[in-house]
Formats: C-alpha cells, sequence, structure tokens
C-alpha cells in the first residue's frame, strides 16, 4: 500500500454529501423505518444521510441547483471539500435499456440542446466558483454501450451524437482548473471481458484525443449503479470466466491497456455505495437492475492501496431504483422484472424504500 498518487483531486478533502439525498432520506426512508416501528434501523438510516454521494445532473432542470449548492459552500467558507457531480442527459441516454432513457432526443434537436442548454449552463456555474474543486463523472453507461451494443438500432443510430456530445463536455470542462474528470467506464463486468477490454480502451483515448487531452480529464469512473466488488479473493460464480471480476483487476487492466493507446497515467474512481455484500444475490454479472443481496459498501474517501485509485465513492445514490417492474410502463425494462430484482420496483431514479432498506441491513460496514 501506500503508493503515490500526485495530484490527486481527492486527497485532504472531504467529499460533499449533496442535501438532496439527505432529504430523501430524512423525508421519506426515516418515517417509513418509524411508522414500521423499526427505530433501530431509523437512526442507522440518519446516519446513511451523511455518507456524501453523487448529485446527478439527470434532467436540465437540476442544473440551477449546482450554484445553489455552490454558493452555500462559498457563503459557509467550507474547506477542503470536493462536491461531486454525474453529468447524465445525452439525448437517446441509456440506448440499450428502457429504464433510464433521458428527456432529450436526437429527432427533437437534442444534441443543440445538450449542448447549449445543459454542458454550457454547468459551465458557467462551475467557472462563477473556480476556489471550488468539483468532480464530474461524464455520461454514465454511453460508451460503454457504444463498445458492447452497437447492434442496439438505438445505440448505434446514437453513436456519432455520443462520441461528438461527450468530447464537446470534456473539451469545454477542460478549462476549468477547479475541476477534475472522469470517463464513465462501465465495469469490470461489462468492458473488462477480454474481447470487450481493447476496445473500450480504444474509444475511450479516441474521445480524450478528440476533447484535446485536457489535463484534467483523469480517467475513468467504474462500476457506477453496479455492484461489483473492489477486491476479491475467489471469484464469485456468476461472473465465470471473467478474469477481470472485480473492479481492482478492471482498472489495472484499463490502465495498461490505455497506457497502450497512448493515455498513461490514468486515475479511477470507483462506486461502492452497492458492493458491500458480495458474492451480490445476482444470478448474472449483467443483471443491473434493482439486484438482490446487496448492501451498502465502502465509505467515500481516498485509499492508498493501488496506485490507481483516487477515491472510493458512492455514486449511485442507494435507495433510487434502477428502474419499475411495470410491465405496462413505457420505461419497463424487462432486467427489472428478473427473478434477482428486487420487486415490485418504481421507475428509475424514484425513492424505493425496501431496496434501501436491504441496502442498510446488508451494508459492510455495518450502520447498526
Ligand atoms: O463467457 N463469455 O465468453 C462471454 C462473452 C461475452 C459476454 O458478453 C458480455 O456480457 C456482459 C454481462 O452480461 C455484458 O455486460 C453487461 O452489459 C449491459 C449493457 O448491455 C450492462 O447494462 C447496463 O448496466 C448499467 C449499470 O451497470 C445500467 O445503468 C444500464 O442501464 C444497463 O444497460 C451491464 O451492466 C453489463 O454487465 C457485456 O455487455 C457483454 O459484452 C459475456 C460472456
Ligand atoms: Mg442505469
Amino acid at each position: 500500500g501506500g503508493a503515490s498518487n500526485t495530484n490527486n483531486p481527492f486527497a485532504g478533502r472531504t467529499q460533499w454529501a449533496n442535501p438532496y439525498y439527505a432529504s430523501e432520506v430524512s423525508s421519506l426512508a426515516i418515517p417509513s423505518l418509524i411508522a414500521a416501528g423499526n427505530t433501530a434501523l431509523a437512526s442507522a438510516a440518519a446516519k446513511v444521510a451523511q455518507v456524501p454521494s453523487f448529485t446527478w445532473l439527470d434532467t436540465r432542470a437540476k442544473v440551477p441547483s449546482v450554484r445553489t449548492y455552490l454558493q452555500s459552500i462559498k457563503d459557509a467558507d467550507t474547506k477542503n471539500v470536493i462536491v461531486p457531480l454525474v453529468v447524465y442527459d445525452l439525448p437517446e441516454r441509456d440506448c440499450a435499456a428502457a429504464a433510464s432513457n433521458g428527456e432529450l432526443s436526437l429527432a427533437n434537436n437534442g444534441s443543440a440542446i445538450y449542448q447549449s442548454d445543459y454542458i454550457d449552463a454547468i459551465y458557467t456555474i462551475l467557472a462563477d466558483f473556480p476556489d471550488i474543486p468539483v468532480a464530474l463523472i461524464i455520461e454514465p453507461d454511453s460508451l460503454a454501450n457504444l463498445v458492447t451494443n452497437s447492434n442496439v438500432a438505438k445505440c448505434s443510430n446514437a453513436a456519432s451524437a455520443y462520441k461528438t456530445l461527450i468530447a464537446y463536455a470534456v473539451k469545454k470542462f477542460g478549462a476549468l482548473s477547479n475541476v477534475a474528470q472522469y470517463l464513465d467506464g462501465g465495469h469490470g463486468g461489462w468492458l473488462g471481458w477480454p474481447a470487450n477490454l481493447p476496445p473500450a480502451a480504444q474509444l475511450f483515448a479516441q474521445i480524450r484525443q478528440d476533447a484535446g487531452s485536457p489535463a484534467n480529464l483523469r480517467g475513468l469512473a467504474t462500476n457506477v449503479a453496479n455492484y461489483n466488488a473492489w477486491s476479491i479473493a475467489t471469484c464469485p460464480s456468476y461472473t465465470t470466466p471473467n478474469p477481470n471480476c472485480d473492479e481492482k483487476r478492471y482498472i489495472d487492466a484499463m490502465a495498461s491497456a490505455l497506457d497502450g493507446q497512448g493515455w498513461s497515467n490514468t486515475h479511477y474512481i470507483v462506486d461502492q455505495g452497492r458492493s458491500g455484500k458480495q458474492p451480490t444475490g445476482q444470478i448474472q454479472q449483467g443483471d443491473w437492475c434493482n439486484a438482490l443481496g446487496t448492501g451498502f459498501g465502502t465509505r467515500p474517501g481516498t485509499t492508498p492501496d493501488d496506485a490507481n485509485l483516487d477515491a472510493f465513492v458512492w455514486v449511485k445514490p442507494g435507495g433510487e431504483s434502477d428502474g419499475t417492474s411495470n410491465t405496462s410502463s413505457a420505461r419497463y425494462d424487462y432486467h427489472c422484472g428478473q427473478s434477482d430484482a428486487l420487486q415490485p420496483a418504481p421507475e428509475a431514479g424514484t425513492w424505493f424504500q425496501a431496496y434501501f432498506v436491504q441496502l442498510l441491513t446488508n451494508a459492510n460496514p455495518s450502520f447498526t
């Protein structure tokens, strides 16, 4: 351990806990636990609310809240904090699934709107607070889908827009010295497969080049909204025969693949928000929707045990649904109706109390 990691934007800084998630826990989770007479879990839930998770800018309407957050940090003169945000509003979003489709579409001028009303709007706000460090995860699932789902029409039709718009965003944010950027890198059970890793590395390196290789592009964020272990001695059965069955193996393999593509010295942040119980209740590693047998995992923070790792993070807010199990919903995806998906589940992003209780009960480290 103790490997050196210069310029780590998370070093010496506390990740900022966003009030939106804290309010979900205090206004939804805790009252429900108290109503059920479960005061022990209610007090445990109050501790979860304080754990910093990423704020997802999943609509244009969420963007102004960033100014509110940064202003509150400035007014309080809070020191040594880094504000974690997810950029997540591409036209044709989540192109290989149905659960998290977004508000923008190519047919309805989505590319122009994404650039002017979304990326430029975020940029303007971040530029107004040059002294507040910000970590950005760029578009979960997007580039990973271009690697493995070009057979899906919605993905192949959106491919050039994804690449152009992501390069636009990375280039734009590349001008901000208070910002650290991480492209979304899928996870070990997705791009870690030997067939997928080389084309993934090629695509990531290409996007970096198209964006002008900004110095503040640190590397990749992995395991976002997924459940993989950081480092596990025995690969869970459902990952066989994938050699990169955990995220440490995956980022080490990806770092060398990217080096081979001309992008050296990459650094990673790894979502552990729903990775505390291993193995999970998944039947297959591709079962991404509201997986059974999961728990809150390693708390966000820096760790010296891998030179490539900038920080553990909680990106997917635990307790927000991955997708509805209602088969008549327009955004119904069959993965959310599988036997290893907790049901009944509400629409993606909305509060899923039973799932929150599952995560809390299985948390490691424990909250109870
Ligand atoms: O044995 N073999 O030799 C062999 C060979 C090839 C194999 O093929 C690989 O199989 C993998 C496992 O199924 C596939 O990985 C899954 O791909 C899905 C997208 O298609 C991802 O779903 C996304 O998940 C996100 C959250 O993570 C959601 O936010 C998002 O909405 C949702 O869409 C799953 O995570 C991810 O695990 C690979 O593509 C596939 O190439 C497998 C074995
Ligand atoms: Mg998702």
